[in-house]
């Protein structure tokens, strides 16, 4: 076990998919993966290991924002010896380019947090994507008859880890969305940051949940169990060969 996993040595598979919420990590490992056993339950942040295609995978919930997924990532990366997390999570749209229910795959993460400042000692860090995920991810998206069927639209560029949910500078994010940023969500630059520091792969694909312009939204219950989508582009773009 560590501090806040439940595992025990080798339970855990090295390709772990990270929900925030906990019941969309339940959800995913019911509905995608077979012989799904969960590992761990510790404060309700349910892990599951099973298999997708013969290969095994995790899923683990990270909870909201960057210093819940920072605790996960780096107990998965540094006592699990995880070597890949892919985030799927919801984002808030913040231009009309997006739909609901889109698909957002981060090339980068802007953030507002000051984990990386405190990092880095005010240097401004870039946090990417590792480039073989990101191309099969968008490979698998864009196939036809692909899981990027099933949605609207898929998007690659930069998503803003905000570390307000409510933001109190709204016009922030307006200057993000005014340099090309899609989307806004809460972990992705602190499980780029963490991945680069273990030099380890990690992605981050997100399903417009909430659309900041139109003021269009989805249920808790859609935000939990019906962006699939993504969950296949990220098995695809996990065992493809790059
Ligand atoms: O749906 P998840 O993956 O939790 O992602 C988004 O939803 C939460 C906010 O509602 C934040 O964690 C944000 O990043
Ligand atoms: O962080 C997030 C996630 C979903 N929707 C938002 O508006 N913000």
């Amino acid at each position: 076990m560590s501090t806040h996993i439940g595992a025990q040595p080798g339970e855990i598979a090295p390709v772990v998919l990270m929900p925030g919420d906990p019941l969309r990590a339940k959800w995913i490992a019911e509905t995608f993966l077979e012989d799904a056993k969960c590992y761990s339950e510790v404060r309700g942040m349910f892990g599951y290991t099973g298999t997708w295609r013969g290969h095994r995978v995790s899923v683990q919930g990270s909870g909201m924002g960057q210093p819940s997924l920072a605790i996960y990532a780096n107990e998965l990366f540094r006592e699990y010896d995880v070597q890949t997390i892919i985030r799927v999570g919801s984002c808030g749209a913040l231009t009309e380019k997006l739909a609901i229910r889109d698909i957002v795959i981060a090339s980068g993460a802007c953030t507002d947090s000051s984990m990386n400042r405190i990092r880095f000692e005010g240097l401004d860090y870039a946090p990417v994507a590792d480039f073989g995920l990101l191309r099969g991810a968008y490979d698998a998206a864009t196939r036809p008859s692909g899981p990027g069927d099933e949605v609207p639209g898929v998007h690659v560029g930069l998503i803003f880890s905000n570390d307000s949910f409510y933001s109190p500078r709204p016009e922030l994010i307006t200057r993000m969305a005014e340099h090309g940023v899609l989307a806004v969500e809460m972990e992705a630059s602190a499980l780029y940051t963490l991945a680069a520091k273990f030099d380890r792969k990690a992605l981050a694909i997100c399903t417009v949940s909430d659309h900041i312009v139109t003021g269009e939204e989805t249920t808790a219950q859609e935000r939990e169990r019906t962006f699939g989508a993504m969950v296949e582009i990220a098995l695809e773009a996990a065992f493809t060969e790059q």
